[in-house]
């Protein structure tokens, strides 16, 4: 079976619950783009959309969120565009080897306040491992043949992960929140 990703195809690690942080890097081999995460992330997942930033090889993506206000761009952010203004997570990928540094929603959205990151363009150790697996079967439109996905259902569910076709029901349930409380049929205050 192909890679998922790295982090998943050989069981997890751990992360620490103490951990503060690190440095991404994206993955030119010189004026690398550094960002500075003053925080862990959390809702670490794999994600199998076709947005998402997947490494070379791997048929998934691992993101994670972290709130706007610990998330720095500190060398060599000239070399950063957005890839799709019209997405409503801004993903914003080095010009140069594409890595996807940093997502930043801006417009009105659930998850506004949150940029989306990849924790394995950091040395560092200790970050949250992935808490579940979303947008499984969106790796179908990609070209993955349909006969092969109860596999890499399986696969995540042997190293502890949940798979979903959209995000975890902790996550829709927020979303659902905010769009009935956008639409006044639930109180803006719970
Ligand atoms: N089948 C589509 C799904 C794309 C999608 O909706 N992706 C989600 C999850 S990304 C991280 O969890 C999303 O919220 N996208 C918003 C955005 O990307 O701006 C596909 O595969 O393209
Ligand atoms: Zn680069
Ligand atoms: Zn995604």
């Amino acid at each position: 079976m192909p890679s998922l990703h790295a982090s998943v195809d050989n069981g997890l690690t751990k992360g620490d619950p103490n951990f503060s942080g690190g440095k991404l890097y994206c993955h030119c081999s010189s004026k690398k783009v550094e960002v500075t995460l003053k925080s862990n992330v959390a809702h670490n997942h794999a994600c199998g959309c076709s947005k998402c930033w997947k490494p070379e090889g791997a048929l998934f993506s691992v993101v994670g969120v972290i709130p706007v206000d610990q998330l720095s761009v500190t060398a060599n952010g000239d070399k950063l565009h957005v890839i799709d203004s019209s997405a409503a997570i801004q993903r914003n990928a080095c010009k140069e080897c594409g890595v996807h540094l940093f997502g930043r929603i801006v417009n009105d959205h659930p998850f506004k306040g949150l940029d989306f990151v990849h924790t394995e363009l950091s040395d560092s150790k200790g970050w949250q491992e992935p808490q579940f697996a979303a947008f499984v079967s969106s790796i179908i439109e990609q070209g993955f043949h349909p006969k092969g996905i109860d596999e890499v259902r399986e696969k995540f569910k042997a190293v502890g992960l949940q798979t979903y076709d959209v995000l975890s029901p902790a996550l829709m349930d927020l979303i659902a929140t905010y769009t009935g409380q956008k639409a006044g049929k639930l109180p803006a205050k719970l």
